[in-house]
């Protein structure tokens, strides 16, 4: 039987996982996220979903690791999850009235027989004008704080999203049809 382990500690990673058809466990990777400017979103999303993936990899050579990242792409900027509440204010205004690109990054790893395979996803966020009242309102319920350009579209913050491109779940941290696609492909193999 394959050993799945979700290298992640988000609660919406976890939720989402459960939705395929496999049973998996959860072990938090302990790295340091740092954005890398002259590196694209998705060479940034790629490359720390596999730092993820890789330090619980060392652990469980023989075991299938699922790490993951996501980031928020504004013009040149990209955005990671705010350090404090300035910084979500911050980062709601620089969205408000804007398109912006959510890039989810994968990867899977099995140690033992050195499988490694990263992919990503893009979705497209249309946030809605943001009021000075309804940032500050925002931000004190705390939702913007763990979460990439500091607002969570599952949650409160959907109110201010008039639309997508792309995979809603990629927003939320997993893009659940290309992983659930990778996966269907994976198990002919395996
Ligand atoms: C844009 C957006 C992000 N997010 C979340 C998804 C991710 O959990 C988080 C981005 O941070 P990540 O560093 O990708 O993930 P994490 O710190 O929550 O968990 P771990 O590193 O242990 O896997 O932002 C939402 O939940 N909703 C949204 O609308």
């Amino acid at each position: 039987m394959i050993e799945w382990i979700l290298a992640s500690s988000s609660p919406r990673r976890q939720e989402l996982l459960e939705r395929l058809p496999f049973s998996f466990s959860v072990e938090v990777a302990q790295v340091e996220e740092t954005i890398c400017s002259s590196l694209s979103p998705r060479q940034n999303v790629e490359n720390l979903a596999k730092q993820k993936a890789e330090a619980v990899a060392r652990k469980h050579p023989n075991k299938w690791i699922i790490g993951c990242d996501t980031l928020v792409a504004l013009e040149q900027h990209i955005l990671g999850k705010p350090q404090d509440a300035n910084e979500a204010r911050k980062m709601l205004y620089q969205l408000s009235g804007k398109v912006h690109s959510v890039y989810t990054g994968i990867c899977i790893i099995r140690a033992q027989d050195s499988f490694l395979k990263v992919f990503s996803e893009k979705t497209k966020v249309h946030m809605k004008q943001l009021s000075e009242e309804e940032v500050t309102a925002y931000v004190i319920t705390g939702e913007p704080l763990d979460k990439a350009g500091a607002y969570g579209i599952q949650g409160q913050g959907g109110l201010y999203i008039e639309g997508i491109e792309g995979d809603y779940y990629n927003v939320m941290g997993l893009p659940l049809c290309r992983l659930y696609k990778e996966i269907m492909e994976f198990y002919k193999f395996y």
